[in-house]
């Protein structure tokens, strides 16, 4: 949902910012990578010891650079196959560092082995999430579902609630329960969103191949 509706805000917001980078000789490739580098260290060095306003600021001030990227391959006219996979591909190391941080956390001085359980589940759910995309595409299906909780919901949810009750540590009483509460809702929304791209891929997959008899072992 988010990546339908917002995605066009942030576009008209961060183009003159792309373009800034783009006449700074700056490429979209070291875009991507520097805020993979960001938002892993910011969850990396702030999550596992509990300083979770200090580490969604960090993880704020760099995921934004997820959208900078394609932003500045398409102004530029240079969008590439390379570019696509890259992307992708250390959208996945963030994510990774994201719930592994909160993982981390719940694993030490947080101390709730069902939290960290949970934590753990929405990193595996979110990464499996987006391989049934990437492998319904590559098999030539169209995968013509986005489900609940996409990649976008996943981060808002959870570093909303994360910032939120990082204030806890500055004196705001009662915010600490909003990670939690977070993670619950990303973990079942995950799963139903799995859900929802395995009966799609599974339907595509089934005309596919009335239409099309034998072809998979060509693809
Ligand atoms: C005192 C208060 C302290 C609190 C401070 C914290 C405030 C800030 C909190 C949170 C900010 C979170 C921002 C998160 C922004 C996420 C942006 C982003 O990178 O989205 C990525 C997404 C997808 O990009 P791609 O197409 O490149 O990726 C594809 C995707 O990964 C697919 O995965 P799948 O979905 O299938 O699982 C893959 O399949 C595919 O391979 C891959 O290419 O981009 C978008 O969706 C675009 C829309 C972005 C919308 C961002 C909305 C941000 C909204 C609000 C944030 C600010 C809220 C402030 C609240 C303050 C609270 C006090
Ligand atoms: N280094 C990069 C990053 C991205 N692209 C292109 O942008 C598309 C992703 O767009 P986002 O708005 O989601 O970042 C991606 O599929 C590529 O076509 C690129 O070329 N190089
Ligand atoms: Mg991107
Ligand atoms: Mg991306």
């Amino acid at each position: 949902m988010l990546n339908k509706y917002a995605r066009a805000f942030f576009t008209r917001v961060l183009t003159p910012f792309a373009a800034f980078l783009l006449r700074r000789g700056v490429s979209p490739d070291a875009v991507t990578l520097i805020g993979t580098a960001g938002v892993m260290a910011g969850a990396l060095v702030f999550f596992p010891r509990g300083e979770f306003f200090w580490g969604t600021i960090v993880i704020t001030l760099f995921v934004f650079s997820d959208l900078v990227d394609g932003n500045m391959a398409r102004q530029a006219g240079i969008s590439s196959r390379w570019g696509a996979f890259l992307d992708s591909t250390l959208d996945r190391v963030a994510d990774g560092a994201i719930f592994g941080g909160f993982a981390l956390w719940y694993a030490g001085r947080g101390d709730d082995n069902v939290l960290c359980a949970v934590s753990i589940f929405c990193l595996a759910s979110g990464q499996v999430v987006s391989y049934t995309k990437a492998r319904g595409e590559s098999i030539g299906l169209p995968v013509a579902v986005n489900g609940l909780v996409e990649r976008a919901e996943r981060l808002v949810i959870s570093l909303v609630a994360a910032g939120l009750a990082g204030l806890h540590a500055f004196g705001v009483p009662g915010v600490d329960v909003l990670l939690p509460i977070a993670l619950w809702i990303v973990a079942v929304g995950s799963a139903v969103t799995l859900g929802q791209r395995v009966v799609t891929v599974r339907r595509e997959a089934a005309e596919a191949d009335a239409a099309a008899p034998g072809s998979e072992a060509a693809s």
